[in-house]
């Protein structure tokens, strides 16, 4: 497990550039800034930014180890864990799906700001996105499991990885899906949080109905 600040920062350092981490380590700054504006993240994860978010979304590249297509973040808030994949992985093209104006305004300055052209801010609603093919699909802290695959089941098809970072709920929700829907998914631990779980999976949620 990563327990502290100064292992989450040597946790993500591995699995990047210098730059990236530069980029990062500006991100931290500039969240920082902006959460006194808007209430962007929980204040009281302000003092763990690296293990609480940064790690906390780096760790889901354990399941795409190369750039895939289009990685779609669902309900990206802050920017996690969009912003986070986006700045290791400048190969990685990454879409960025909020409905929030104030937080819209906030990926779409932290995007130019850390130069992050591999980037796009999606700005509107998941259900009115046009219909794209994604590679992975994540989403941190978005809708419960059944209406997220509900929402997103257009964007896939039967390459398409899924990494939903779920807490504590993970393998109830797994188990709440219909019979012949679960084996899509498995649960795996988080590196982050000793009681949260990771959802993984890969097809198209369409084909497998
Ligand atoms: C609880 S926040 C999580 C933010 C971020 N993923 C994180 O973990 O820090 C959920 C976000 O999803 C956005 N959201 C909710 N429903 C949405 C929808 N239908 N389309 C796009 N964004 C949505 C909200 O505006 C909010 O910013």
């Amino acid at each position: 497990m990563i327990a502290t600040e100064e292992e989450a920062r040597e946790f993500v350092s591995q699995q990047c550039s210098g730059e990236s981490l530069k980029r990062l380590d500006q991100l931290v700054g500039a969240l920082k800034e902006e959460n006194s504006q808007q209430n962007l993240v929980a204040k009281s994860s302000l003092e763990q930014i690296w293990l609480r978010h940064i790690a906390d979304s780096a760790q889901l590249l354990r399941w795409v180890s190369e750039p895939r297509g289009i990685w779609m973040d669902l309900g990206a808030g802050a920017g996690f864990p969009g912003l986070v994949i986006a700045a290791m992985r400048p190969q990685q093209a990454v879409i960025l799906v909020e409905s929030r104006k104030r937080r819209i305004e906030w990926l779409q300055r932290v995007t130019h700001d850390l130069g992050l052209d591999n980037c796009r801010v999606e700005g509107r609603r998941l259900e009115q996105v046009d219909d794209l093919e994604a590679g992975v699909i994540s989403a941190r802290a978005f809708a419960p499991l059944d209406r997220l695959l509900r929402l997103s089941a257009r964007f896939s098809t039967s390459s398409t990885q899924w990494v939903l970072p779920k807490g504590r709920s993970a393998e109830q929700e797994v188990q709440a899906l219909p019979r012949r829907y679960r084996r899509m998914f498995h649960v795996e631990q988080s590196l982050t949080d000793a009681e949260a779980g990771i959802i993984v999976g890969k097809g198209n949620w369409k084909g497998s109905k």
